[in-house]
């Protein structure tokens, strides 16, 4: 009786161990592939990205890659390369495929390209095999220090798509060289439009149109992206555009190491400092406490609206000009007075006292009386939505005496069809903000 209680006792024990045993390997299993999950979800999270400015706070799907991307998506949802350059490995991350220095000393006919030439360094031309032509911006430096730091750069930048952004399609990070390789802009840069004589003056239809392009990409990067951008150097030089003459933005901060790569040596109040940011369109709050926030951007912002309104260089006296201007109206109505000439008095009055007080308002000196980029948005799609309106009651109208083109105004005849046809699409299938 005693041997039976105990081969019983036993046998539970050992039934009891083994059950233990199974429960145990369930859950170290269980708790591996709950492990595996959340590391990917902290690395989807890390660098998380809203899609245009929506506030979704999502990671980037391959159909938000820009079509002139050369980042295809592979069946696997894995980014890969179309042909043209070679591709050494692919930051997985951010989808930016890194190229060999050899592959762009080829597309770029050794270097000899030219295109623009920054504070930071020299731009070519690029042509792929494929026949895509891309920018090559390469960055000045000779040394290796700060490739990691570059590096996560990159994947930060590339994963920020908006049509109004000049899109990171590569970078080469070999050697000690940092080279940046965007999409390229056809049209050049939006400086060279207002003042060279090369080119004919640009419309007004076609500058309120630049403004919006110019809001939405830096309305982007201040409430889409995670985390938030501050481009810092808002300039007409770094507002490129493309065949369609739509506005992108270029020139966002690259830090590498604990400083940024867009600090420049530049002469202000007489003294030589180091600042970010380009003499002209520097917010005086930034000056004064040398901390750069999104209203700082908004005041650069300003300034290049009254660069578009005035076809004057910011760099020459522009502001000047435009307070005195504003003593007479109070900021108000009455900017004609600084229209630029180039125009012959081809625009809407009444849209240019809206987008004037509008860009009055971002160079308050007080940040906090600036509005945001979002608001900026709105009103500008507000005032490009009423003349969409005006000019559709109008044209339905004058079909009536079967003679449409007597009723288009100058500055409609001064825009090729083309391109007035392109951009008033961009304003029915674009203007998102309801107002
Ligand atoms: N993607 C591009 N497509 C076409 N042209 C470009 C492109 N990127 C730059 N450029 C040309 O090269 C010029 C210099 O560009 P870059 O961004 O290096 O300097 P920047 O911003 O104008 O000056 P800084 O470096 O002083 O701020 C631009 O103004 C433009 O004319």
């Amino acid at each position: 009786m005693k041997e039976d209680s105990l081969i019983i006792g036993i046998s539970i024990g050992v039934v009891i161990g083994v059950l233990l045993a199974i429960v145990t390997l369930i859950c170290l299993r269980y708790h591996k592939h709950s492990q595996i999950g959340n590391s990917s979800s902290r690395r989807a999270a890390a660098l998380p990205i809203r899609a245009n400015g929506a506030d979704s706070g999502m990671i980037l799907s391959d159909s938000t890659i820009d079509p002139e991307s050369p980042v295809k998506a592979g069946r696997n949802g894995m980014p890969f390369q179309i042909e043209g350059f070679k591709r050494n490995n692919v930051v997985s991350a951010s989808g930016i495929p890194e190229y060999s220095f050899k592959d762009l000393q080829k597309a770029t006919c050794n270097f000899t390209t030219l295109i623009g030439q920054g504070a930071f360094g020299p731009v070519y031309k690029a042509q792929m095999t494929t026949g895509q032509t891309v920018a090559v911006k390469v960055l000045a430096t000779d040394s290796k220090q700060g490739e990691k730091e570059f590096q996560s750069e990159v994947m930060l930048l590339g994963r920020l798509h908006h049509r109004n952004l000049v899109n990171l399609v590569g970078y080469c990070a070999e050697k000690g060289r940092n080279i940046l390789i965007y999409v390229y802009m056809s049209k050049g840069n939006l400086a060279s439009h207002l003042y060279c004589e090369n080119h004919g003056p640009l419309s007004w239809d076609l500058r309120v149109h630049i403004a919006l392009d110019v809001a939405r990409g830096l309305e982007y990067l201040h409430d889409g992206a995670v985390p938030s951008i501050i481009h810092r150097d808002i300039k007409s030089s770094n507002i490129l555009l493309d065949d369609s003459m739509i506005a992108r933005v270029i020139g966002f901060p690259i830090r590498i190491g604990c400083r940024f790569w867009t600090f420049k040596r530049e002469i202000v109040d007489g003294h030589a400092v180091n600042i970010q940011g380009t003499f002209g369109y520097l917010d005086p709050e930034y000056i004064s406490t040398r901390t750069f926030t999104n209203k700082s951007d908004v005041y650069s912002y300003g300034v290049l609206l009254f660069e578009l309104i005035a076809g004057r260089n910011p760099q020459q006296g522009l502001l000047e000009y435009v307070e005195l201007a504003a003593l007479n109206n109070e900021g108000k109505v009455g900017w004609e007075e600084i229209v630029d000439a180039r125009l012959e008095g081809k625009l809407d009055v009444r849209e240019l006292n809206e987008v004037a007080s509008l860009a009055y308002k971002c160079i308050n000196r007080g940040p906090r009386k600036r509005p945001a980029m979002r608001d900026i948005v709105q009103v500008l799609s507000r005032i490009l939505k009423l003349r969409h309106k005006k000019r559709h009651h109008r044209k339905s109208l004058s079909a009536t005496t079967d003679d449409v083109s007597l009723d288009m105004d100058a500055s409609e005849m001064r825009t090729p069809v083309s391109e007035r046809h392109q951009r008033e699409e961009s304003v029915d299938s674009t203007d998102t903000c309801e107002v």
